[in-house]
């Protein structure tokens, strides 16, 4: 008999009862527990759960199953296809690193994701682009150009059934409409260790202020530049000795790796949103 995986997320107000009435919704939609994560938010008085499942009974038997159980605790409930790799639009500007590692770790089967599609306001990785075979779309932004440029996106975001936007260094601020269209699907890699030197030169704030520690933040895109909620970190030391632009190159490192792991995590739905926050089940 064919056995599917499926990802479940919830979350919903917490009360006793929750993983009892989960558990025996998936009981009777014949699955079996693989992996299973829950946190209760004090703050938010919320309840998140992430759960793996393998079972003989297609999609809508599960959906079927669990439905009753959403409406009865008011939940937000995600059900996913385990292992079907997410469609991903990928923006880049002129600083390739990041565009490397996402493309790299894609074509060697560590990030499930699927890439239709690259878009620039530079033609610069173009080259980079067609090394690993995917279309490039050059949309130049200007004060003139950057709404026909938004909605140019959108069309392919659409055109390519994308479930996920990554601004790989992508260096223009999108506009509040953009960010609302993208909410949720979204991921920047800020270089920075926010919420320290927000803006376009971190590295060179970070160097002017004499810091002995740098790193990047990966978040999802909000319209408050850098201010969405963050996903993954990742910190280095440095030293006096090491000029602005050493620090830039140190960095590419930690934004590689960290906006990998991000999306990675966003994927594999293991980051659900609490307010302004995520909780992660990495
Ligand atoms: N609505 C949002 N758009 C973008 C965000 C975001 O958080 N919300 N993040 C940026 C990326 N970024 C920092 O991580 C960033 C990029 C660009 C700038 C900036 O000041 N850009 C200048 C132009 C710079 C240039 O052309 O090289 C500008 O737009 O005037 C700040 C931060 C991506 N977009």
């Amino acid at each position: 008999m064919e056995s599917n995986t499926f990802i479940v997320t919830l979350s919903c107000p917490d009360r006793p009862g929750i993983v009892h009435a989960v558990s025996g919704a998936l009981l009777e939609a014949g699955c079996n527990i693989a992996e299973s994560r829950q946190y209760e938010s004090h703050d938010t008085g919320t309840f998140f759960m992430r759960v793996t499942v393998e079972t003989g009974s297609p999609r809508g038997v599960l959906e079927a199953s669990l439905a009753p159980v959403a409406d009865a605790f008011g939940m937000k409930l995600g059900i996913y296809d385990g292992g079907s790799p997410v469609r991903t639009l990928i923006m880049c500007s002129k600083d390739g690193r990041t565009l490397n590692d996402l493309l790299f770790q894609q074509r060697t089967g560590t990030l499930p994701i699927e890439v239709p599609v690259i878009v620039s306001n530079h033609t610069d990785l173009a080259p980079m682009a067609e090394f690993y075979g995917v279309p490039f779309v050059h949309l130049p932004v200007t004060a003139a150009t950057k709404a026909d440029a938004e909605a140019r996106l959108l069309d392919l975001v659409a055109e390519h059934e994308i479930e996920l936007v990554v601004l790989a260094r992508y260096m223009q601020i999108l506009s509040d409409d953009l960010c609302r269209a993208l909410e949720g699907r979204a991921i920047n890699i800020h270089h920075s260790f926010l919420p320290s030197f927000k803006g376009a030169r971190p590295y060179h704030q970070a160097h002017a202020r004499g810091v002995k520690i740098i790193g990047a933040t990966a978040h999802y895109v909000t319209a408050d530049l850098d201010e969405g909620p963050i996903i993954e970190q990742e910190v280095i030391r440095v030293d006096h000795s090491k000029t602005a632009e050493q620090l830039v190159q140190m960095g590419r490192d930690v934004e590689g790796r960290t906006l990998c792991r991000a999306v990675q995590w966003h994927a594999e739905h293991r980051v659900l949103l609490d307010g302004h926050r995520t909780v992660v089940f990495a």
